[in-house]
């Protein structure tokens, strides 16, 4: 995957190819179909597949101080756009300049003569430029004038629910991550690297690998059956565990963070990098009355979790 981050500088690569563009957050079906559709028109240069999106998230460049958003981190993202194929990733930073340039402008400066593009797919709800104020059938019309081709991709849904990151939000917060697995076409994961805690734990039975959650939607929090994948280190593979994502009351207020226990697993995760996938929420975090019922319940927890991992 080759990562571009200016258009101004011109990106070679980038003459001719076919993109898909939008902000691609948790990479869901739609995204998949807009993705497919910059694949397979055929283009002159046979170009590889491009993706133009936009770093910071523009939600998150206006409201800095809104709370956290996003379903997956850059690095997340990137990822899961290379499992697809995607070979180049123009990340546009999303600053003041670009914030404030006219859909006729974007168009003109950076699609035609910056990136020089043959062909751009974007989702039916697409809007760009200042204001939000173009929309996909706008860069239909301003394409045909600078040069590009422009397929607009319908809207999916499913179950009756229309397919968007907002959507997907929603299922997560409410603790229905099959809901927004069904959306996304894959379970939602959050990813990053192991971190040390107050090594309590161990001391319960129940070690934890310990993940942050800042910048990230959180979905609801509690305690869920999940499946864990370590990417890093000699112990690299699949289990399956029992996560708890939140504040841990039982031990005072804290800052909420993402703490996996994994099945039939020994060993030292610290610094690895693991990707937890959300299956089923199995009940709110609680405050117990001692750590003899905390340990009981996360007994029971982590049976019903085999239980739900084993049926999959
Ligand atoms: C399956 C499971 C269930 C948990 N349930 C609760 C809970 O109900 N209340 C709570 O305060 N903490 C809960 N925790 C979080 C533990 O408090 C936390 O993992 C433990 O304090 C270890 O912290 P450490 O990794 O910082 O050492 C749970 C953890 C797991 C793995
Ligand atoms: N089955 C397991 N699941 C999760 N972590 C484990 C497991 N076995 C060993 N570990 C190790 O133990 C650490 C967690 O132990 P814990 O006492 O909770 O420490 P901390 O408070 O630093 O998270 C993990 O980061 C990992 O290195």
């Amino acid at each position: 995957m080759h990562h571009h981050h200016h258009w101004q500088g011109l990106a070679p690569d980038a003459r001719g190819a076919s993109v898909a563009m939008g902000n691609f957050d948790g990479v869901h079906l739609g995204h998949q179909s807009v993705i497919d559709l910059a694949r397979r028109t055929d283009i002159p240069h046979d170009a590889p597949l491009g993706i133009v999106t936009f770093e910071p998230h523009p939600r998150q460049f206006f409201a800095p101080d809104a709370p956290a958003f996003r379903l997956m981190n850059p690095e997340a993202r990137a990822n899961r756009l290379a499992k697809l194929g995607v070979r180049h990733l123009y990340e546009l930073p999303f600053d003041a300049t670009l914030a404030s340039l006219s859909p006729e402008a974007f168009a003109r400066d950076v699609l035609a003569n910056g990136l020089g593009i043959a062909h751009v797919v974007v989702g039916a709800d697409f809007c760009f430029g200042k204001g939000r104020s173009g929309t996909a059938t706008d860069l239909q019309t301003l394409g045909a004038k600078y040069g590009f081709a422009t397929t607009i991709a319908p809207l999916l849904s499913v179950g009756g629910t229309e397919v968007s990151s907002t959507a997907i939000r929603t299922a997560l917060a409410e603790g229905r991550p099959r809901d927004a697995a069904a959306m996304l076409g894959h379970w939602h994961r959050i990813e990053g690297e192991v971190i040390h805690g107050e090594k309590r734990g161990r001391e319960l039975g129940y070690p934890t690998a310990n993940m942050s959650v800042d910048g990230l939607h959180l979905p609801r929090l509690g305690v869920y059956a999940v499946k864990a994948d370590i990417l890093t280190g000699p112990q690299a593979g699949s289990y399956m565990g029992a996560a708890s994502l939140g504040v841990r009351p039982m031990f005072g207020v804290n800052r909420p963070n993402l703490e996996t226990f994994l099945f039939d697993f020994k060993g030292d995760l610290y610094g690895q990098h693991l990707s937890i996938a959300f299956v089923d929420y199995l009940r709110p975090e609680l405050k117990f009355d001692g750590l003899d019922a905390l340990i009981t319940q996360m007994d029971a927890d982590c049976r019903k979790a085999r239980d739900i991992l084993a049926a999959l």
